[in-house]
């Protein structure tokens, strides 16, 4: 299993990155391998994000003693998984889950054995995980698109129409720390999360996918009056400090999965960043 660890930054250090050091410390460039788990190891939160492709065998959630310095994986983790691709399996300490595309898996501190498999391997599943640290153990718990909490935001005069589907959070599946889900922007919407905010009290990363192989996400980070941009393709992944606004706009409409670990639970804790204030 391949993993890049990456170090934090300061805001004040962000602000003389060139694009080649925003893109190194901010994006995620591949997360998907065919045949492996890629993980990116983030001291920013502690996330650890990755990608599974399970062809013809299985591929097993693996630790990486010296990065997390424990047992096994989920030995002082949790974990949210979702199926970008076509249908899978998780098998989590012997009991197994289908995941059909944009099926989320929560997966608890405590489960020894994880493995990703292919339902057609010639067509293979495609999973997204983000972990944060835990400490304690809750259920593992299966949330498809059809159980997510749905959040209808934005309008089509302000190009922002939108769809937010809560997998993990507050008021559903209970987890210590991790709050996850996904948003689908509506045809001829392209704008995502703008009005933009900050949370000091969560960091988060955003995967963007369902994207055009030509089509690319400007996306927006930096502190509210230092912007800068990322130029994102197609299943692309962003970590967004705390300190860091997170927003974008494509050249079509496209969907993301955002994650977030921290202080609360609460996805309404946000600090709006007037439009006004923007630079
Ligand atoms: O479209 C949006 O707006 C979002 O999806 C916002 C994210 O969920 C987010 O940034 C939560 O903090
Ligand atoms: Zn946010």
């Amino acid at each position: 299993m391949y993993v890049e660890i990456r170090f934090a930054s300061h805001p004040q250090d962000v602000k003389q990155y060139d694009t080649d050091r925003l893109r190194k410390q901010f994006m995620i460039e591949t997360v998907f391998v065919p045949g492996e788990i890629r993980h990116v190891y983030s001291h920013v939160e502690r996330f650890v994000i990755g990608g599974a492709v399970p062809l013809q065998e299985p591929l097993r959630l693996e630790t990486d003693k010296s990065a997390i310095g424990v047992d096994y994986f989920l030995q002082r983790r949790e974990i949210g998984i979702i199926n970008v691709g076509p249908a899978g399996y998780v098998t989590v300490d012997g009991t197994e889950y289908e995941l059909g595309t944009k099926d989320g898996l929560y997966v608890g501190m405590g489960n020894k054995d994880v493995t990703f498999r292919s339902a057609d391997p010639s067509n293979p599943a495609r999973f997204y995980m983000l972990s944060t640290t835990a400490h304690t153990s809750y259920p593992t718990a299966k949330v498809g698109i059809e159980q997510a909490e749905p959040v209808h935001l934005g309008s089509l005069a302000q190009s922002n129409e939108r769809t937010i589907y809560k997998y993990f959070h507050a008021q559903g599946v209970q987890t210590c720390q991790l709050v996850m889900g996904m948003t689908l922007l509506k045809p001829n919407n392209m704008w995502n999360t703008m009005p933009s905010h900050t949370h000091n009290r969560r960091a988060e990363v955003y995967f963007y996918f369902d994207m055009p192989d030509d089509g690319v996400v400007f996306h927006l980070m930096g502190e509210p009056t230092e912007t800068r941009h990322l130029v994102v393709r197609n299943e692309q992944a962003i970590i967004s400090p705390t300190w860091s606004i997170h927003s974008g706009v494509g050249t079509s409409n496209y969907t993301f999965i955002w994650g977030m670990g921290g202080e609360n639970l609460d996805y309404t804790d946000m600090d709006p960043v007037p439009m006004k204030e923007l630079k």
